[in-house]
């Protein structure tokens, strides 16, 4: 197996603060890596040394083979990555074509490089359409195209991005969204990404949740599925004392809400052997599976530090 990224007991204070506490992980390259976390927990700082920006207090990082070193400028790991930051990097009054083939001439990419890559970009980023227009004029979702084909220009090994559907409406995240997970599938290129929308999550290869600069969770969704979220059953009965006289005797534990039971199951299977033997009793029902969200929610619940 080759890493893409391997920290090891990364440490970052800020005065007093610790922000990072030794945290150690390694992402697997040609995946999808989601780092998640509450806000503050430490996720920007961590990207932040991982793509150069920002010297750690302690610990060790290694990008695409090259150990990061806090004395140099790192330029074969800059070379190695792109990134897309939260806020954008890109000149308002030049174009989106002119923004990000200046951003290719920095790696000093010769022309037909450059060509070549642009058009690469464009097509992953549909930026036929805003190719001729300043970037100072484009929409929200239009600019984040552009943010990322600009992160993207010199084909890097390693996309890094954070938050990068924030803000957009539900329709242009989706779109946004669909040319990231495109990209990482169809390149084989490692995409690391914060996010704080766990269905971008739940199609992650391996997630990190972070809380206070530590490691809470990790694994893939559906390992952190099964670990904190489970698969719940709604049942409406004809006749409620009934239906709640059954649950009862069968020891089933139970909310309940407006006529609505809730149970626990632990597979779709055993969902079907409950129904069975309570079909006479039972009006409509619904399986609803864990998420993601549940995943977060209960994490962040937790007190304990894996
Ligand atoms: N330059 C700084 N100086 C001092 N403290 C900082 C600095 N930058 C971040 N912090 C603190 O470090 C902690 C981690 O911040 P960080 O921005 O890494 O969290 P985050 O997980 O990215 O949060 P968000 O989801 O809100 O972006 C927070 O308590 C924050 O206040």
């Amino acid at each position: 197996m080759k890493f893409a990224i391997q920290v090891d007991n990364l440490r970052k204070q800020y005065g007093e603060h610790e922000a990072v506490k030794g945290i150690s992980f390694t992402v697997e390259q040609g995946s999808l890596f989601a780092f998640l976390g509450a806000n503050g927990a430490g996720k920007s700082t961590t990207i932040e040394i991982l793509c150069t920006l920002l010297k750690k207090s302690s610990g060790t990082v290694r990008i695409n083979g090259h150990t990061l070193d806090q004395n140099n400028h790192n330029v074969e790991i800059r070379k190695s990555i792109g990134v897309v930051f939260q806020q954008s990097l890109l000149d308002e009054r030049l174009t989106v074509h002119e923004n990000i083939i200046h951003r290719g001439k920095t790696y000093g990419l010769s022309k037909a490089e450059l060509a070549a890559n642009y058009q690469f970009v464009s097509n992953y980023l549909h930026l036929k359409d805003i190719e001729k227009r300043k970037y100072g004029t484009l929409s929200g979702g239009q600019k984040r195209r552009a943010d990322i084909a600009r992160a993207l220009i010199h084909r890097p090994q390693i996309l890094f991005l954070d938050e990068p559907t924030t803000g957009l409406d539900p329709q242009t995240r989706q779109f946004v969204w669909q040319a990231i997970k495109q990209l990482q599938t169809e390149t084989n290129m490692t995409v690391f990404l914060t996010t704080h929308y766990m269905e971008e999550a739940a199609v992650a290869h391996q997630v990190i949740v972070l809380k206070e600069g530590q490691i809470v969770a990790e694994g893939t969704p559906d390992t952190l599925k099964t670990q904190y979220a489970y698969d719940q059953m709604a049942l409406v009965f004809h006749d409620i004392a009934k239906g709640e006289n059954w649950l009862q005797e069968n020891a089933i534990v139970y909310t309940e809400k407006q006529g609505i039971f809730s149970v626990r199951v632990t597979s779709t299977l055993h969902a079907l052997t409950l129904l069975k033997s309570a079909e006479p009793l039972i009006a409509s029902f619904e399986v609803i599976k864990g998420t993601m969200d549940d995943v977060f929610i209960h994490i962040m619940a937790e007190g304990d530090v894996a």
